[in-house]
């Protein structure tokens, strides 16, 4: 497993290979090996040099800001399947981390660990650790704090059969909170933080079902963040939304990072490549690669890396 501090540049690309790489990670004109240098090659060359060092730099200020998770030598069995495999990385503090790989290789599996979803599963078994904040979440946090600190947020909107507002209200009712005013303003503000205020404060009683697929998903990003809480996890939020609707939840998730730390799974390549600065390959329970996510999709440490985010697996 290459870690974010333990990396080295060595790279299959060339430096020139880097710019001409698009964001899904495809080399469209590899210039390796090639014998006479223009001018132009070498202005490339020279950018590519300087991205590459910007990048190397934003590695390692990544390296001084806060941990929000802490996770060493964490193994997952469902049964006797061993799903997670010694799996040990940082989740930095307001950021947008990405996990990619193929199908079954671990994803959701980690993702759910980070706030204890997958306890319920039969035979779910856990070893090694895995600290919030400096806490031990199987040891000193209760899983209802843990479920409000850390959100989330499902492959398929999931709206209560209830009005837009008792959506957004029912986790706020739950911790207690029932004076009306007070309600209303949770309401408005996660509506607003969710983007999809305008488009329903006209109908805040009024079934949420009646929705589009894509305005449902941000009410369900409202209903999280009606909760207060520090982490958002993500389960490939667009799989189910056309590309308007994924653009208008990429953006929002953009300005989330400010005041939330972010987790996403995704399958799509362009969309991590866009929206996260931290990507974690997965393959097989295994972590192969974890890297700022501009080094790790111009220049992967590993083969198996490279192949998938070229499409060549998966
Ligand atoms: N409840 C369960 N019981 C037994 N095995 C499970 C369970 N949930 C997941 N698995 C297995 O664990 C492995 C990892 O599954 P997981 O859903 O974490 O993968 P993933 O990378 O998120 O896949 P996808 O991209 O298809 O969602 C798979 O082999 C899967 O079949």
């Amino acid at each position: 497993m290459t870690h974010i501090t333990t990396q080295t540049t060595s790279s299959p690309l060339s430096p020139t290979t880097l710019l001409s790489t698009t964001h899904s990670g495809a080399s469209t004109s590899p210039l390796v090996g090639q014998s006479t240098i223009s001018s132009h090659d070498a202005l490339t060359e020279a950018r590519a040099k300087n991205f590459l060092k910007d990048n190397i730099a934003s590695r390692e200020a990544a390296a001084t800001k806060t941990k929000k998770f802490s996770v060493s030598n964490l193994n997952f069995y469902y049964g006797q399947f061993h799903a997670l495999k010694n799996i040990s990385m940082d989740i930095t503090s307001h950021e947008i981390t990405a996990f990619i790989g193929p199908s079954g290789c671990g994803k959701s599996t980690f993702l759910k660990t980070l706030n204890r979803m997958n306890d319920l599963e039969e035979g779910a078994r856990v070893e090694g650790s895995l600290y919030l904040d400096g806490l031990d979440i199987y040891h000193d946090i209760n899983p209802i704090d843990l479920r409000h600190r850390v959100g989330m947020v499902f492959q398929q909107p999931n709206p209560f059969p209830k009005s837009i507002y008792d959506n957004v209200a029912f986790g706020p009712r739950l911790q207690g909170i029932t004076k009306r005013s007070e309600l209303d303003d949770i309401v408005e503000t996660s509506l607003r933080n969710a983007s999809i205020w305008n488009e329903v404060k006209d109908r805040l009683h009024k079934s949420a079902l009646g929705l589009s697929g894509g305005q449902q998903q941000r009410l369900c990003i409202a209903r999280t963040l009606a909760t207060k809480p520090e982490v958002i996890l993500m389960d490939e939020p667009t799989s189910a939304l056309d590309p308007i609707a994924t653009a208008k939840i990429e953006e929002l998730v953009m300005t989330l990072k400010d005041r939330y730390t972010i987790v996403i799974v995704t399958h799509n390549m362009q969309q991590a490549a866009r929206i996260s600065d931290k990507t974690a390959f997965f393959f097989l329970g295994d972590l192969i690669e974890y890297d700022v996510t501009n080094i790790m999709f111009t220049n992967p440490a590993h083969a198996q890396t490279e192949a998938y985010i070229t499409g060549r697996f998966g």
